[in-house]
């Protein structure tokens, strides 16, 4: 990875009147990264995705994309591939007329076929926008956005009201686009997507940047839990955190020791540990220890 910013904020703040919908807010997103911004309801990720794509002006501090000002779209148009959460296309063109019509706008050169048949599109390109349904508009989104492979894509909740296979489909478009090194901003509420897919995540809550790292730097602090039912009366090798139904559960940020700890006692005692369970920490802990 080359250590060149392709997205740089410093100080960023939007405010909406009186409302600040995002506080000083410092980022970078370097070339061939995919770096997820994800957040609790309303905690500024479309507003920050929308200035960064030169929608809005920032209220206070700076805002790089490309090298320079989002705003100035000659430039960055030809660079920049963007998928709204609601792109309003027209209802009386054809699949095939949008995806040219916006590709032209882009200045990239791609051709219909390929891309409406990369994003499974193929069999629709005849009919008419306003007889498509709402997973299918999303793909002509996808679609116009990944035309002509930008350097830089934006993808606010791609894969909102896409069924499972279309979800898939979706990622491998995206993992070939990487290959390609383009630079990918995600927006999701789709965690397991962002853990399986982003190199670096953002966790945003109201207005402000609270976390940021690989998957492994935010779960790190995060306690894991080993859950199971043992013969009332006896005493356990590592204290429970909580007992309830009988179920014990043990939190614990040391994992791999305790459960060693917890099998070699249940071993020597010929203690059956029923409905044994032990599961890592994740993005969802990370992400339920922002919200209040
Ligand atoms: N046009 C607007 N006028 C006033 N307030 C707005 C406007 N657009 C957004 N907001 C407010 O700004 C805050 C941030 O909104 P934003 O859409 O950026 O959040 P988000 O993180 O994308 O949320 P979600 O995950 O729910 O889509 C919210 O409190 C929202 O109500």
């Amino acid at each position: 990875m080359t250590s060149t910013a392709i997205v740089e904020t410093t100080d960023f703040s939007y405010s909406y009147g009186a409302f600040t919908a995002v506080q000083s807010l410092s980022l970078t997103v370097r070339e061939g990264e995919l770096y997820a911004l994800l957040g609790t309801n309303g905690a500024g990720k479309t507003t920050t995705l929308e200035t960064l794509e030169g929608h809005r002006r920032p209220t206070s501090g700076s805002v790089r994309v490309l090298g320079g000002d989002p705003a100035d779209r000659s430039r960055i148009r030809p660079r920049m591939g963007v998928m709204l959460q609601e792109a309003g296309f027209a209802g009386d063109l054809t699949v095939r007329e949008t995806v040219e019509l916006t590709g032209a706008i882009s200045g990239r050169i791609d051709s219909a076929d390929r891309v409406l048949d990369d994003v499974g599109l193929a069999a629709k390109s005849d009919v008419r926008v306003g007889q498509l349904s709402g997973g299918e508009k999303r793909r002509l989104d996808f679609a116009s956005a990944v035309w002509g492979t930008p350097e830089l894509l934006f993808l606010d909740e791609p894969t909102t009201g896409l069924d499972p296979s279309a979800r898939d489909a979706l990622w491998s478009v995206v993992r070939s686009l990487r290959e390609d090194g383009v630079t990918i901003i995600l927006t999701t509420h789709y965690l397991e997507e962002a853990q399986e897919n982003a190199d670096r995540i953002g966790l945003m809550h109201r207005g402000v940047l609270q976390r940021e790292g690989t998957l492994e730097e935010l779960v790190r602090d995060e306690v894991s839990r080993i859950t199971f039912v043992a013969p009332p009366g006896r005493e356990l090798p590592v204290p429970p955190t909580s007992t309830e139904n009988g179920v014990v559960t043990i939190e614990t940020k040391h994992l791999q020791r305790d459960l060693t700890a917890l099998l070699s006692w249940a071993d020597r005692e010929s203690i059956r540990l029923d409905r044994l369970a032990a599961t890592n920490s994740s993005l969802a802990d990370v992400f339920r220890s922002l919200a209040d």
